[in-house]
């Protein structure tokens, strides 16, 4: 691991300031300690020699303030640091999957660790690790020069013991690397069993075989456990063996004052401050090692994430980029901002790793409407409209689409109120959400409910019927603005009556917008203005 990685600094530009602000206080820091030590032999001489002991107790008074002053506002802009950049990793990384066609992105389980513990991980990293590097550059150095001007011997001797320090340290960390890396893959599998039986639980459970897989989460939880011992283990040798070599340095140099000062060759004043100092170049150095094994998972984490960040070799596939919650400067797909449609010029889709193509030279013209496409199951047809989304780039030919509102099969609902599932965290007034409540036949349900567009949902919008998620999720796609809507098996779980209002909500948008619905029901091909049946050779436009 790299003590310090500039590229973090470059990338979360948030975590300038803080980390600058840590650096100058970590000075300051180091200057109160050394004030410290000189205002304490003035004080104790003064005692000793029968001096005024007053000027001295208000220095050390007003030094003993300063160093807590300065240690609570280092742990405030610590924690304040910790929080920026964290959140700033997240958010970056977000931006750049979300900009990101689905080929180029990791895998879920991978982008999740990196994501949640990864980005979480650095935290202690900016709050603990930089601010103890900080002060083990600064205090030893300040010490030394302090000591040298002190007590030459003295200064010898911690000059000639402190870099065995730094270099156990060293050796000590390249052992640590192995550990942290079999760590951070056991952690990544972890999350990556959890993410899938979380996943599968329901079929699971619908089989009878959920008990299962209580013993492999078992089992991979001990795999981590035994990771996370080992690992500890040998932080604490290691912060043993360093707190060994600090000890015994110091002592040598406390003996050889002794002994000068038994012999008369030393003055009190010289040998106390250079007994006080002597412990203060030493600290912060076994303080950067003890923080090291906390901040080796952000380190690891901090390569992950900047390596995720980096631009890619091959930017032509990068097809979106925009900043995070703004409005995106072109369409997906490739169109032109102010295009309405879908042209879709023999393209094909081959997913990362398939032998053959989902997609295979289909070639389409949907403008203002609705238009139903058909096909037979697994032909490709979620697989079309991830294309027309700008989701996905076609691995041949050409797509162009305007700015699309997608509505897959299973649409995300947030957890939180009804009127988060609504917007999303775009602002829509009541009334709006009112309208497209109406529009999908839940606006009596909504009413009906004592908290009505504040009532809260769970996970996947938990305490709606099917039924209800597929309406919401309609009502979601007509408060969008986009000019084009694709809409994936809209009425896969409603009966006759709701899939009714649905095909009535559909066609309306349609005279209003180009809807692009992915359907079983010929009701709803029917009433289409165009149809295209998907095949396995290409797309048939019927109408
Ligand atoms: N993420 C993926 N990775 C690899 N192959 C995939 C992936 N998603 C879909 N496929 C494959 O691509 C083909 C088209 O899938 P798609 O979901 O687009 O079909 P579909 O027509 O929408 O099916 P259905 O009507 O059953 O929803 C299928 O053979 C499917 O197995």
């Amino acid at each position: 691991m790299r003590p310090f990685d500039p590229r973090l600094l470059r990338t979360a530009p948030a975590a300038r300031r803080p980390v600058t602000v840590l650096a100058v206080v970590g000075v300051l820091q180091g200057l109160a300690t050394i004030g410290l030590a000189v205002a304490l032999t003035a004080l104790v001489v003064a005692v000793v020699e029968g001096m005024p002991v007053g000027p001295s107790a208000l220095w050390l008074a007003g030094l003993f303030g300063a160093r807590a002053a300065l240690a609570w506002v280092a742990e405030r802009v610590a924690a304040w640091a910790g929080l920026e950049v964290t959140a700033e990793l997240r958010e970056r990384l977000l931006a750049r999957w979300l900009a990101s066609p689905a080929e180029d992105r990791p895998d879920p389980d991978r982008a999740v660790t990196l994501a949640a513990q990864g980005a979480a991980s650095v935290e202690p990293y900016v709050a603990r690790f930089l601010p103890a590097l900080v002060a083990g550059v600064v205090v030893p150095v300040l010490a030394l020069a302090t000591l040298l001007w002190v007590d030459w011997v003295s200064a010898l001797i911690v000059a000639l013991t402190l870099p065995l320090l730094p270099f156990f340290a060293a050796l000590i960390g390249t052992a640590t690397r192995a550990e942290t890396e079999r760590r951070w893959a056991a952690l990544s599998s972890l999350s990556g069993h959890f993410l899938d039986v979380m996943r599968g639980l329901p079929t699971l459970v619908g089989y009878g075989r959920a008990e299962r897989q209580v013993d492999v989460i078992g089992e991979v939880s001990q795999q981590h456990r035994r990771a996370t011992m080992s690992t500890l283990r040998l932080a604490f040798t290691s912060s043993a063996a360093l707190e060994l070599l600090a000890s015994i340095s110091v002592a040598i140099v406390a003996v050889t004052v002794g002994l000068r000062l038994t012999h008369g060759s030393m003055t009190l004043q010289a040998g106390l401050l250079a007994i006080l100092l002597a412990p203060e170049a030493y600290w912060p150095i076994r303080r950067v090692g003890a923080e090291f094994h906390a901040a080796a998972d952000g380190a690891e984490a901090i390569d992950g994430i900047l390596a995720e960040l980096a631009e890619p070799d091959d930017s032509s596939r990068r097809v979106r980029t925009w900043p995070l919650g703004q409005p995106r400067p072109h369409s997906p797909g490739g169109g032109a901002p102010d295009e309405v449609g879908v042209r879709l010029v023999r393209a094909a889709y081959t997913y990362p790793g398939a032998d053959a193509p989902a997609l295979t030279s289909v070639s389409l013209d949907a403008g203002p409407g609705l238009t139903a496409v058909t096909g037979p199951s697994g032909v490709g047809k979620s697989t079309l409209l991830e294309l027309a989304a700008g989701l996905r780039t076609p691995t041949a030919g050409t797509v162009r689409a305007g700015r699309a509102h997608l509505v897959t099969q299973r649409p995300f609902l947030p957890a939180g109120t009804l009127r988060d599932a609504l917007t999303l965290g775009n602002g829509a007034d009541d009334q709006a959400l009112w309208d497209a409540l109406r529009l999908v036949g839940l606006e009596g349900f909504v009413a009906g409910l004592s908290r009505a567009l504040g009532t809260p949902l769970g996970d996947d919008g938990f305490g709606l019927s099917a039924g209800q998620r597929a309406r919401v999720a309609l009502a979601r796609a007509a408060l969008s603005t986009a000019p084009v809507l694709l809409v994936d098996e809209p009425t896969a779980h409603l009966d006759e009556d709701a899939a009714a209002l649905v095909h009535d909500v559909l066609v309306e948008l349609g005279e209003r917008r180009t809807v692009l619905a992915v359907t079983h029901r010929p009701e709803l091909v029917e009433r289409a203005d165009r149809h295209v049946v998907l095949t396995h050779e290409g797309a048939e436009v019927l109408r």
